[in-house]
This record gives structure tokens, sequence and C-alpha cells, in this order.
């Protein structure tokens, strides 16, 4: 059973032939080309699922560890003393667009399936709007399915953030599939491109759970400047520590000023443990306490936070090459998990960083940030189905609960339903 049955029930074909008096739309499709197969790539890890976020403690002030040392390259094969500062040492300017503008949580929380649902629903109304006033428009101008209904329906998907390899690709399979199942009205051509969209979709056979290991899971995030790395990385770090788990942070972004300072307030918020570097300070020595202190004093989970300067790649990749090395020489299989933020309102740009990013290291999962505040959320087809890179994590707003699994039946909802 395809993805679109699971979610939509009725079989496609069931639909039409209840809609046989329906006749709208003229054939014309004797000479269309054949079909091309989509790609499937089925890449399963052994995954284990990371459970839903239970109630929030408040009002903690985790120890901080600032690497005051700087780190030179051929530490990797040395060893280097951190030097612990007391926490009123640390700066004590929060930046204020944090502290502001994100909701503290005052009860603790525990969301139902359908209040995550709810969420989901309502995070991807702008995608959902904007996707379906662009294709009933769409459709409204046709009376015939010719070669001018393809043309301008691969057009639409194009404009619809769907992305140029899916949208060509989904064209052809479908000059063969309204065809095949006869669809007659508008409606019953919606649902056969919907349906079509909906199971190529489902078909990626990407695992999308996070990777959780035993005894330490390292954590590793990338991302370009504001595209909501922090912000991820405090939700998590709440949810990990709502779980039981033991967590700590590690400030590996040294370059930015503020970015410390951003991490450190999420700690507090979250009342997880974190591991800093002084400004401008090499973020490998930032790395390397973080692994040190997480294995002598048996965390569970470390999160990574880096500075995603693409523009300068070279730099990037031998930043990121540096701190794996060092991971790796405690931990081989580490780290567990290398995720690219993403924010879903940058739409394709978002692709293209997706793109540069796996060119400078081999990354795991995506975290597709802002999806509430997006008309763009589309993408998320275009990024399983061409970069075979699965979505693990979606941002559904700025409070520390507003991180949800990525849940493609919940996606695939919230985003067609209204539609059909
Ligand atoms: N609406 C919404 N806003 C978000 C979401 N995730 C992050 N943001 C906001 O995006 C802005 C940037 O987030 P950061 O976490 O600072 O981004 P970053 O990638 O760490 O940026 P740098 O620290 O500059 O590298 C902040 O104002 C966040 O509140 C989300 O899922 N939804």
């Amino acid at each position: 059973m395809g993805l679109f049955d699971k979610i939509f029930g009725k079989k496609i074909e069931e639909q039409i032939e209840d809609n046989q008096t329906a006749d709208i739309f003229k054939f014309d499709l004797a000479d269309l080309d054949a079909v091309a197969e989509a790609d499937s790539d089925i890449q399963a890890d052994e995954l284990v699922s990371v459970a839903t976020e239970t109630p929030v403690e408040e009002d903690q002030q985790p120890p901080i560890t600032v690497v005051s040392e700087p780190f030179v390259d051929a530490a990797i094969d040395m060893p280097i003393e951190p030097v612990e500062i007391p926490i009123e040492a640390l700066p004590e300017s929060i930046p204020e667009s944090i502290s502001e503008s994100t909701p503290e949580v005052t009860t603790p929380v525990v969301e139902t399936p359908q209040e995550i649902e709810d969420k989901y629903e309502k995070s991807l109304k702008k995608t959902s709007k904007s996707f379906g006033a662009r294709f009933n428009a769409f459709l409204s101008n046709f009376r015939s399915v010719d070669e001018a209904f393809f043309e301008e329906l691969e057009d639409t998907l194009i404009m619809s953030d769907v992305g140029v390899d899916v949208a060509t690709q989904l064209t052809d399979d479908l000059r063969h599939e309204v065809k095949l199942q006869n669809a007659k009205s508008q409606d019953d051509v919606k649902r056969v491109i919907i349906e079509k969209m909906v199971d190529n979709f489902g078909e990626s056979g990407l695992e999308t759970s996070l990777i959780i290991r035993e005894p330490l899971t390292v954590m590793l995030f990338v991302g370009v400047n504001g595209v909501g790395k922090t912000t991820t990385i405090g939700k998590l770090a709440n949810r990990f520590k709502n779980e039981g788990k033991k967590v700590l942070l590690a400030a590996a972004d040294t370059f930015r000023a503020g970015a410390t300072d951003q991490l450190v307030e999420w700690s507090r918020r979250s009342g997880v443990d974190i591991v800093i570097g002084k400004e401008k300070s090499d973020p490998a020595s930032v790395v390397f306490d973080a692994v040190k202190r997480a294995q002598a004093e048996q965390f569970d989970v470390l999160l990574i936070d880096t500075a995603g300067r693409l523009q300068n790649k070279d730099n990037l990749m031998k930043e990121l090459e540096k701190m794996g090395k060092i991971i790796k020489r405690e931990l081989p299989d580490a780290p567990h998990e290398t995720l690219l933020a993403l924010d879903a309102t940058t739409g394709q740009n978002a692709i293209s960083q997706a793109k540069e990013f796996s060119k400078v290291t081999p990354l795991t999962g995506i975290v597709l940030t802002k999806l509430d505040g997006s008309a763009k959320g589309g993408i998320i087809l275009t990024i399983q189905q061409i970069l075979k890179i699965p979505v693990k994590l979606v941002g559904l707003g700025e409070g520390l609960t507003d991180l949800e699994n990525f849940d493609e039946a919940l996606f695939v909802k919230g985003l067609f339903q209204d539609l059909l």
C-alpha cells in the first residue's frame, strides 16, 4: 500500500470508478513519452527511535566549563588540560532576542499524539494554502489533459518549491498515470497528481529517527548563521533532559560574537551543562574538552554547535574534519549524527545549502526549522527525494517544546488534506 492510501484511505481507482458520471477533462495523450520510474534508494540503518517529550524542570543553574587555552593542530595527539572558570566570570549579557522571543515553559507539558498532529497542521497552513491556491488556479485553467497541461503542471510544481528535478520526474510519471487511472473530472486529476507525489515521497526508504547510542551519543550541528541551529540544540537538550538523559552542550561556534552567549542561555533554560571556549579560540579545543568531560562524567548525549561559514568552504571543511578526528579518537563510531539545520522559509536556497554542506561533510540528517513561518515547506519533498538525506526533526515555533520528530504521514496530511 502506498503512503497516499495509508493516509487518505480509499484507493484512487475506486474513487474514480465512483465518479464515472463526471466528464470534465478531454484527453489528448496519444503522443506522450513513456514513463521514467522514480528512484528509490533504500538506505535504512539500524536505528533507535527517540521518545516524545516529558515534563520540564525549571530554575537550574548548571555548571559551565570554559576552555581558555588555545588549541593547535598538533593537539589532536596531545592531551589538553581544560580550565574550569567559575560561573560568575562568564559574560552576563544574554542576547535580548533570545530572552524576549522565546517563551518560558512554566508548567510541565506532555504532548498527546493529537496535539502533535495539530501542531503540524497549524505549522503547515501557510505552505498548504499557497500550494493549494496555485494548484487550484492551475487546474481551473484547463479543460483538457494534453501536453500543454503537463508543461503548465511542471511549472506550477516548480513554483511551489517542489524543485525542478522532482517536478520533472513527477510530470513524466503523471503523463502515464492520469491516463492509466482513467481520471475524468478535475477532482480525479487532482487526486491522481497528489497520490503520485505522496507515494513517490513515501518510497524514499529513508530512516528519519535519530540515532541514539550507548553509552554516549554525539550529535554535531552544522548550518549557516541564523537558520536555527542554536535554538534546535536548546529544544533538543530540553527534550533529552526530560527523558531523563544527562545532556552536555558544546559551544564550538567561537567565531561569532554572541553565539556562545545564546547557547549558554539555552543551557540555563533547559537546565543542562555546557562547555564553552574563549571568543575566536579554536573550536576543536571546545570539542576536545566536551568529549573528555562527557566521558568522564557519564553524560548520555553531547550536542555540539558549530559555526557554519559556508563562504569559506576550505576552512569549514578543515574545521569539521579536525572536530571529527578529535571525536573519533575517543569514540570511533561518533559523531552519530551530523545534522544540517535548514531554514524552511528560504525555499530552494535551503536545497543549495544542503548540496554545498554535503560536499563539505557527510550529513546524516536535516533539521528543517521555521516550518511554522514558511509557505515553502514543500521543499521537504525535494530534500528527501533528490538529496537522499532524511529530514529528522522539524522546528514548529520558537518555544522550548516546538521541535518534533519528522513524521511523513503528519507532514503529508497537513500539506494536502485541505486539497482533497
Ligand atoms: N518561528 C520559528 N523561529 C525559529 C525556529 N527555530 C529558530 N527560530 C528563530 O530563528 C532565529 C535564529 O535562530 P538561531 O538558533 O539563533 O540560529 P543559528 O543557526 O544558531 O544562528 P547563529 O547562532 O547565528 O549561527 C531566532 O530568532 C529563533 O528564535 C522555528 O522552528 N520557528
